[in-house]
């Protein structure tokens, strides 16, 4: 009823045509998002010049903000302004956001002295933190909005498109994920700068934000075509006050002359419609079963932060192929495009054959491949350990002039300074591969060339009588790193084997268990597990204070498998439902049939599914058995 023909009417291939906004928009704006975050955990260290931990601690504090704000677009969208126009105003905020950060990362602006580092690190801190918040806001708030909004495009009848549109989409995060992950690294490594050549992290976050205001105009063309649901009140706020009811009532009834009722929402009922204390019902079960999950994303988001940081301690060098620390993220999503149709072609159906393979056991296996990343992740640190000094910085190098005479060394993009006669210059960042130093005084200059490899530095002493590249002696301070990055591989693939398995059935769960108007609520609530996820990585690096990082890492496998056992134990005891069936013997009776109500109440919670798509529900006539069958 509520779809209009006009929708109807632009179609290609059986699709509505808005639905190529929505998902060009949700490429865009992926790779925006994954773009910025991809650098944002070394712009931290290099740029800002935070050590490890705070670097980690921030970056995490700033994806849990993503994924609390979609709580709020929920509500802004479903109680004030609708899906279409807060997915616009938050994109704006989102954009000024990006740029924001952008100019944060220009050295130039404070950089008085013009020697390549800010002098005002108090302004770029602060910048930055303005940036980062208005991108969480916007991120997040636009999050549930966005797939929402895609899936009102379709009519009741178009339940397949539907569902065709929801991997696309998904492929769409993982496209511009890709993308963005190759490409601003890449930027991140080029040097920009007014009056000194730096690291391009002003590009490398430009470019995301060109992508979002990319995002934004694609979005407003499609507008025309767009079904737009008006707001239908704020349902999160009817559920929260009905809790409150049931409780406060339930409170107020203490004494045995007070007959119990077989759930703590019924206590609602005395105010209540007997639908919306169903539907809450489903919803709380669905919740109950989300307590363990955070603990997945918490080992899944340090991806970004841990895992980035332990690259930059290995050897990029693949042959014909450098890849940066950061860029190893683009593993993920090249696994993600091919992992989706392998499993659901292949994996699942060979193991349905074995086992009933439900969405839960899914997310269990799951859960137990991220620890097994994690061990993985423990052995490549112990392995990096056993070649890794501390002093000085990775990749940093000094000169010592013995000459009688001031000496300016410099390399493409790296003055390393004036340095007085007998005297040294301060380590400077050099790239790796074939470094040519030109040093020059007032009547002589030369050049110097050496190969530098990832993470090596070296003090060069220039002698009294210098020709040049014979003359120079090095010491090795710091030797070249020598685990390669190929070793983070398999930590990648049982990383994103979880993924599948836990992300993308779990998001498939929560929608399939939920009520028809609280859809939206769910789907909040899932994405309420990762920012808790990210929370507790703060509070176990900041509690455990490990020094070692491999024992950090096989501490995280460790919690994961706990939180594995409890999360199988109550997903053994919870019975698949079909909300919409459930939904539906209430419209039929109607409510003033207490006792038929929970009768069909019962009946609808005992129509289990097959799987997780809910195109096999029972009819009741076998319950027993079939619920058996579908437990867990
Ligand atoms: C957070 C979601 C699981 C999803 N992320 C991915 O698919 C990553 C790129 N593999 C998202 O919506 O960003």
């Amino acid at each position: 009823v509520k779809r209009s023909s006009t929708l109807n009417n632009n179609k290609v291939l059986g699709y509505p045509i808005s639905i190529f906004f929505i998902v060009v928009n949700e490429f865009c704006e992926r790779f925006s998002y994954y773009g910025m975050r991809a650098v944002l955990v070394l712009y931290f260290k290099y740029f800002l010049r935070w050590d490890n931990d705070l670097a980690t601690s921030i970056y995490h504090t700033f994806v849990a903000l993503c994924y609390l704000t979609p709580i709020l677009g929920a509500i802004i969208a479903d109680s004030w302004l609708g899906k279409f126009k807060t997915i616009i105003y938050l994109s704006i905020v989102y954009a000024i956001g990006q740029v924001t950060m952008a100019v944060s990362a220009i050295h130039d602006i404070t950089d008085k002295d013009r020697d390549g580092t800010p002098d005002n690190m108090t302004f770029h801190v602060a910048m930055s933190m303005v940036g980062l918040f208005l991108i969480a806001l916007g991120t997040g708030g636009i999050k549930p909005c966005v797939s929402a909004f895609g899936g009102d495009q379709f009519s009741e009848h178009q339940e397949k498109q539907r569902r065709t549109f929801f991997s696309v989409f998904y492929l769409c995060i993982n496209g511009g994920s890709l993308l963005s992950t190759i490409i601003t690294p890449i930027l991140r490594a080029q040097e920009c700068g007014i009056y000194t050549q730096e690291k391009c992290y002003s590009l490398a976050f430009g470019v995301p934000a060109a992508l979002m205001v990319v995002a934004l105009v694609v979005f407003i063309v499609g507008s025309g075509m767009y079904y737009k649901a008006e707001p239908q009140g704020n349902i999160m706020l009817d559920v929260c006050k009905c809790i409150g009811f049931a409780i406060s009532n339930r409170v107020r009834h203490r004494g045995k002359q007070y007959p119990k009722r077989k759930h703590w929402m019924d206590w609602a009922e005395d105010r209540y419609d007997k639908l919306l204390i169903a539907q809450i019902k489903m919803v709380l079960k669905v919740l109950f079963l989300y307590i363990p999950l955070p603990m997945f994303w918490t080992l899944f988001d340090q991806k970004g932060s841990r895992w980035t940081l332990q690259a930059t301690t290995m050897d990029g060098n693949f042959g014909a192929l450098v890849i940066q620390p950061d860029q190893m993220q683009t593993v993920n999503p090249i696994l993600i495009l091919t992992l989706v149709p392998i499993m659901d072609s292949l994996i699942y159906p060979l193991i349905q054959k074995c086992v009933n393979f439900t969405p839960l056991r899914r997310m269990t296996v799951g859960m137990l491949m991220a620890a097994i990343a994690f061990v993985c992740a423990g052995l490549v640190q112990i392995e990096i350990d056993k070649t890794l000094p501390t002093f000085p910085s990775a990749s940093q190098s000094q000169f010592v002039n013995g000459m009688g005479m001031a000496l300016n060394v410099s390399t493409p993009g790296v003055y390393v300074g004036l340095i007085d006669s007998s005297y040294y210059s301060n380590y400077s960042l050099v790239n790796n591969g074939k470094i040519i130093f030109t040093i020059w005084s007032d009547t002589q200059a030369c050049n110097y060339s050496r190969e530098f490899g990832f993470g090596s530095s070296y003090t060069f002493y220039i002698p009294g009588n210098l020709v040049c590249q014979n003359d120079i002696t090095a010491t090795e301070d710091i030797k070249p790193n020598t685990a390669h990055m190929a070793l983070q591989i398999p930590q990648y693939f049982f990383i994103t084997a979880g993924e599948v398995m836990f992300s993308v059935t779990g998001l498939e769960f929560s929608y399939s268990q939920a009520p028809n108007n609280m859809k939206a609520v769910l789907q909040a609530g899932w994405l309420l597990t990762v920012a808790i996820g990210n929370f507790i990585v703060l509070i176990v690096a900041e509690v455990a204070k490990i020094p070692e990082q491999w024992a950090e890492y096989i501490l995280f496998a460790s919690l994961l498998i706990v939180v594995c056992v409890i999360f199988s134990i109550m997903a053994h005891f919870y019975t698949y439902i079909n909300p919409a069936e459930i939904e539906a013997q209430f419209m039929k009776k109607g409510d003033d049939n207490d006792e038929d109500d929970k009768k069909q109440l019962q009946k609808g919670m005992e129509m289990v599914k097959r799987n997780s798509t809910g195109s096999h529900s029972y009819d009741g006539d076998d319950d027993d058995d079939e619920r058996k069958k579908t437990k867990m």
